[in-house]
């Protein structure tokens, strides 16, 4: 049977790479940034990714990026919750819901996410044991300090190493606090405290990380790294750039990617699979 993934009784199939699509509820997000537009528009943007051929969406009410200011439980979940149920009744995909705090954990899965999206790790106080509680599946991602300064002189002696190790110790954690091992994903946080020579140097080694017997996530989607790279310096610039990256890290072994552009990514994607689907010649042929 090829690996899939129970998410609260939506089944997400691993048997090819899979497109998480990215749905960003916080006012900066969307135009105007009233509460009720935010949610039309967060479910909006939901839907449309779907249509566009999204297997799954990532809820987040809490921006992660560098410097991003910190926001309440109760406004997180007064963001992130409408929209979860609305996307839930309104979608058969599978929902994840991006956060760190263990009561937005709880009360996102009771909503109807099916998926954790930690960018901790299960590290914050409560975490472990809130996403044990819920039976879904969660995301480990690998981080260098803190959004309010991990961008700020990012160092490893080996980051290849440092990432591996950090992730084999959470997945420890992780199961020690009985989460079942088939509900592990790994992410190797790129951007998140690592230079654009780490964020590379990760990418190309992504394979190293199989190893550990987890799906691995991807996500690069238009990330200052890629601008660096490119020269594009205002993010809707990097659709190429994030389409290349997460063509690569498909190629390295991810089984998701988490991206803003969802249909140009599904397209790059059908013709690494018309590739993958080509046998491979016998060796006595
Ligand atoms: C919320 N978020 C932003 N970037 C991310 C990434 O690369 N991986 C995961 N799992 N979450 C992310």
């Amino acid at each position: 049977t090829s690996p899939q993934l129970d998410c609260a009784g939506r089944i997400l199939r691993l048997d090819r790479a899979r497109v998480m699509g990215i749905v960003n509820v916080t006012p900066d997000s969307f135009s105007d940034g009233g509460a009720h537009d935010t949610t039309e528009a967060a479910v909006a943007h939901g839907l449309k990714l779907v249509e566009e051929g999204a297997d799954l969406l990532d809820i987040g009410g809490e921006s992660t990026r560098p410097g991003a200011a910190p926001v309440s439980v109760e406004e997180e979940l007064r963001r992130v919750i409408p929209v979860i149920e609305q996307l839930a009744a309104r979608t058969q995909v599978p929902i994840s819901i991006d956060t760190f705090k263990p009561e937005v954990m709880r009360a996102a899965v009771a909503a109807g996410a099916g998926m954790i999206n930690d960018i901790y790790g299960l590290r914050q106080e409560g975490a472990l044991d809130a996403a044990a509680a819920t039976g879904v599946p969660v995301v480990l991602m690998h981080m260098q300090g803190e959004p309010g300064h991990m961008q700020a002189d990012p160092h490893y002696d080996d980051v290849v190493a440092e990432v591996h190790g950090f992730l084999v110790q959470r997945l420890f954690a992780a199961e020690m606090a009985g989460i079942a091992k088939k509900n592990l994903l790994i992410d190797l946080g790129f951007g998140f405290g690592k230079t654009t020579a780490h964020n590379m140097t990760l990418l190309a080694r992504s394979e190293r990380f199989l190893e550990l017997g987890v799906p691995m996530l991807a996500g690069l989607s238009r990330k200052r790294s890629l601008g660096e790279l490119t020269g594009r310096d205002t993010p809707s610039e990097r659709v190429a750039a994030s389409v290349a990256a997460h063509l690569i890290a498909v190629q390295r072994g991810a089984r998701i990617v988490r991206v803003h552009d969802v249909a140009a990514t599904v397209d790059a994607l059908k013709i690494w699979q018309a590739v993958e689907a080509v046998p491979t010649p016998r060796a006595d042929a």
